[in-house]
């Protein structure tokens, strides 16, 4: 099998001549950011402990009525450490280890706000659709012991962490969820939110395990700003990123865990054109690696089947509402992405365009109420 290509950033700089490149940059990805500088301890704690590191900065203008609303937000990276084959207990915790000595990192460039990938403490092995052992990767929200750890994380470094995992329900009939525990820089969980849509794609067979998320579309109030969680596939969905702009969000993540054959060309695109859309901020987690299973599993479509999921293609990003967006992180490496960012930028954005404005939600409303009915006639006008 060919080697992954480490990234397109990569790519564009070895052939594109240099005399225009920064205008080939500009047309790709818009406003040329600043590079934010970071201290040399962390560049060697990253490099000494493999992992990519980046930083970037959104700036705003300056106004006169109001400050600056400068935040330091941060995107983990990762593959899996221990083959899906070792106990349980031991996956997660060789996980939560390298998670820890990023977010130390993290923590040492300022960092306020933190997100780590989709089910970031256990393999994708939603594709295996088997029950056991990975349904023993579930915990509780409030009391599991990957929350007690992020707690104690945010505490020491003053972080606010979004923590998505694979939840346990225990006040609802022993459910599973795919969720995202959003954890105050006091070390207190401030609340969860929901994978609203849940994929039956390709391998993605994750209806087995879970129902779509029924806590809506809340945004946290922190103490950095507002943020707001579209678990994977949600991204798919521009309703669904929407409404957290409606609620208010600044900033929008997208943990996720997705495959190259699948969504690779998607990806730049959509958390991109949801911070256009909805003049917040957004960014884009996905995994690396490949995961093996122990037993095979097919993908419905009538090929042999296999053990693995592919190649999860990381190329974590983060977007501004004017369009511009940072390079990706590398395709094939863990990573940690910084962006400094002035939330002010948001409303600004939103005076230049007035996509808030010009929103029709009124419209949407009455028309979706009436899509949604069973006697519905979708309002097609036919030529005579
Ligand atoms: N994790 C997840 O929802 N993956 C679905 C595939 C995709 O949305 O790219």
């Amino acid at each position: 099998m060919a080697a992954e290509i480490e990234s397109i950033e990569n790519i564009l700089e070895k052939h594109i001549p240099a005399a225009e490149l920064d205008e080939v940059a500009r047309l790709l990805y818009g406003k040329k950011l600043r590079i934010l500088p970071l201290p040399q301890k962390a560049l060697d704690d990253a490099r000494q402990r493999n992992f990519e590191i980046k930083a970037y900065g959104f700036d705003a203008a300056k106004e006169s009525t109001r400050s600056a609303r400068i935040v330091r937000v941060g995107a983990i990276q990762n593959k899996i450490i221990l083959p899906t084959t070792a106990p349980v207990q031991e996956q997660r915790e060789s996980l939560e280890k390298r998670i820890c000595e990023i977010i130390e990192v993290a923590a040492g460039c300022g960092v306020n706000i933190i997100c780590l990938q989709e089910a970031w403490n256990m393999p994708f092995a939603f594709c295996t659709r088997e029950k056991q052992p990975w349904c023993e990767f579930a915990e509780t929200v409030e009391s599991g012991p990957t929350t007690a750890l992020m707690k104690e994380l945010a505490r020491k470094y003053n972080m606010v962490i979004v923590s998505p995992i694979l939840e346990r329900d225990e006040n609802h009939g022993d459910i599973l969820a795919n969720t995202a525990v959003v954890i105050s820089n006091t070390g207190e969980v401030i609340g969860k939110s929901r994978k609203n849509h849940i994929p039956r794609v390709g391998d993605f067979n994750e209806s087995t395990y879970y129902l779509e998320g029924d806590t809506g579309h809340p945004v946290f109030q922190t103490q950095f700003g507002r943020i707001a969680i579209n678990i994977c596939y949600g991204r798919h969905h521009p309703p669904n990123w929407m409404m957290y702009g409606v609620n208010g969000a600044e900033i929008v993540f997208n943990p996720s865990a997705t495959v190259g054959a699948l969504s690779e060309p998607l990806w730049p695109i959509e958390a991109r054109n949801a911070a256009i859309a909805n003049s917040y901020f957004t960014c884009g987690i996905n995994r690396v690696g490949s995961e093996e299973f122990p037993n095979e599993f097919t993908s419905a479509d009538g090929k042999p089947a296999h053990k693995d999921f592919g190649h999860f293609y990381g190329s974590s990003y983060f977007a501004g509402p004017d369009g511009s967006r940072t390079p990706g992180l590398s395709r094939t490496r863990d990573g940690l992405i910084i962006s400094e960012m002035d939330l002010n930028l948001c409303r600004q954005v939103k005076d230049k365009w007035g996509f808030r404005m010009t929103q029709r939600l009124d419209l949407y409303a009455e028309e979706l109420a009436e899509a949604v009915k069973p006697d519905y006639k979708p309002h097609i006008i036919k030529e005579k």
